[in-house]
């Protein structure tokens, strides 16, 4: 077994542990929500420097109040109502992670990989009116890491090819796919793009993701 093999299953087994029940789930859940609102606020604002210091004040007093009991690590993973695995901590996917936009992933059936459809606010700008390309890549790679887990070879993100067709508009729904194209023993080869409105690829990602070993 790998050094990173041996301190992820560690750390997995100690996040099984502590794993949050749906009632603590569906509240932190609304608890997200309000901070990736909050968090558009604060990019958006105008007000002057006094009140942006009182509002600093009462957000350091209510991080407190939730620091007050903190987790060493936060949370991996839930079983969804649906038998479904939800990364519920996943700084794309988790519905627990106010910096997640976030990106709901879907199982097409009969293999035919994952999808998801998304409306990215302009907190993710980076060219104006248009998506950070790190942001597309971030997205990207997750959707491919879950085709490649969903297709029952997955494995650690190896290398990953980007192609920045168009730029990508925020406040729209997008769009993205990601299939597996070929397996050849530890290596999984998986194949993804981000599609606007007008049905065109915006951004498109081949991926080898490979399962280490042991
Ligand atoms: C619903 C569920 C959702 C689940 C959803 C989950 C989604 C998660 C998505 C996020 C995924 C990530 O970001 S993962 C995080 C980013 N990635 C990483 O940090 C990976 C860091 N790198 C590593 O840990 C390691 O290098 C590995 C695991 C990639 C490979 O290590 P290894 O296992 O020791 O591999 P090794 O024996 O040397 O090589 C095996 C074969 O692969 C080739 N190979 C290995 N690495 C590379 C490479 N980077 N580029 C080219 N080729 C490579 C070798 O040449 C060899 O080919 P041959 O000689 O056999 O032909």
């Amino acid at each position: 077994m790998s050094g990173a093999e041996a301190v992820m299953r560690r750390d997995f087994a100690a996040r099984e542990r502590h794993a949050p029940d749906e009632a603590q789930v569906a509240a932190l859940t609304g608890l997200a929500a309000r901070v990736r609102e909050l968090t558009e606020a604060v990019v958006h604002t105008d007000v002057d420097p006094a009140e942006a210091d009182a509002v600093a004040a009462e957000i350091a007093a209510l991080t407190a109040r939730l620091t007050a009991a903190r987790r060493e690590h936060p949370p991996v993973a839930a079983l969804g109502a649906d038998g479904r695995l939800r990364h519920l901590a996943n700084p794309v996917s988790g519905e627990l992670n106010p910096i997640a936009p976030p990106v709901l992933l879907e199982i097409v059936p009969d293999g035919g990989g994952v999808r998801a459809e998304f409306t990215l606010s302009d907190v993710y700008e980076g060219p104006p009116s248009f998506v950070h390309g790190g942001v597309s890549a971030l997205i990207l790679d997750q959707l491919l890491g879950a085709a490649a887990a969903v297709n029952g070879t997955p494995g650690m993100t190896a290398t990953l090819e980007l192609r920045y067709r168009r730029p990508t508009p925020h406040g729209v729904p997008l769009t993205a796919e990601a299939k597996v194209s070929r397996v050849d023993g530890r290596k999984t080869y998986v194949d993804a793009a981000i599609t606007g409105p007008d049905g065109k690829a915006t951004v498109q990602a081949t991926a080898m993701f490979v399962m280490p070993q042991g």
